[in-house]
């Protein structure tokens, strides 16, 4: 059976969203299903481009790519109140080895995407998630100005927060979301 891969993830200008369009992209490059939704916000006035995820959508997925902003080298607090809401899953293990990965943007170059990719990544190893990033065999790893990191895609917005994604960030984001996938459909039919 095809894979669903949860593409989950908050923004409030655009440009994590726009790493969320290309990492869909890739799921379904590699024949999987993108169900791209986005976390609740603390903001009720905020208007999210996607449908807000539920509870069960989480549960349900096959694999997960968890995407945040940087807020002072951290991810957002709507991301961490998600997470925070997740106990009755975490009882039941119901992630327990489900591939996953985090995506980030911040708006300078040494901002801490870095830092902030290594935080997202605790809850999903406290669900006992199999994280997976990006290989230095993707070339634009080797090639980016801005952003694209092994420990997952990130985009840099700039000052303005108006830098569209460059080539190699759309390109690793691209990578990203077809290696969660293929990963999701292999464990999905080896577990079948
Ligand atoms: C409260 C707040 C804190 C931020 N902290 C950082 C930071 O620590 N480092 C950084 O480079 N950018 C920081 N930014 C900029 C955002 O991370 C950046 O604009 C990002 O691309 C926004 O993503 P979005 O367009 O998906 O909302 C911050 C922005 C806000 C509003």
């Amino acid at each position: 059976m095809t894979a669903t891969i949860l593409v989950l993830y908050y923004s409030r200008h655009g440009a994590v969203a726009a790493l969320a369009d290309k990492i869909a992209i890739g799921v379904q490059q590699a024949g999987a299903e993108a169900q791209v939704r986005c976390i609740p916000p603390l903001d009720t006035q905020h208007a999210s481009r996607h449908a807000l995820v539920s509870q069960a959508e989480l549960r349900q997925c096959d694999g997960l790519a968890f995407g945040s902003p940087v807020r002072f080298g951290n991810m957002v607090a709507d991301a961490k109140a998600f997470w925070d809401n997740t106990t009755s899953i975490w009882l039941k293990g119901e992630l327990i080895d489900k591939p996953a990965g985090v995506f980030t943007s911040s708006g300078s170059m040494h901002g801490g995407n870095e830092a902030t990719l290594l935080s997202m990544s605790l809850p999903l190893l406290h669900h006992g998630m199999l994280l997976t990033g990006l290989p230095y065999s993707e070339p634009e790893l080797h090639q980016t100005k801005s952003g694209g990191t092994p420990y997952g895609p990130t985009h840099v917005s700039g000052h303005q927060a108006d830098n569209k994604l460059s080539v190699e960030e759309q390109r690793l984001a691209i990578a990203f979301g077809k290696r969660l996938a293929t990963l999701s459909q292999q464990l999905k039919q080896h577990k079948e």
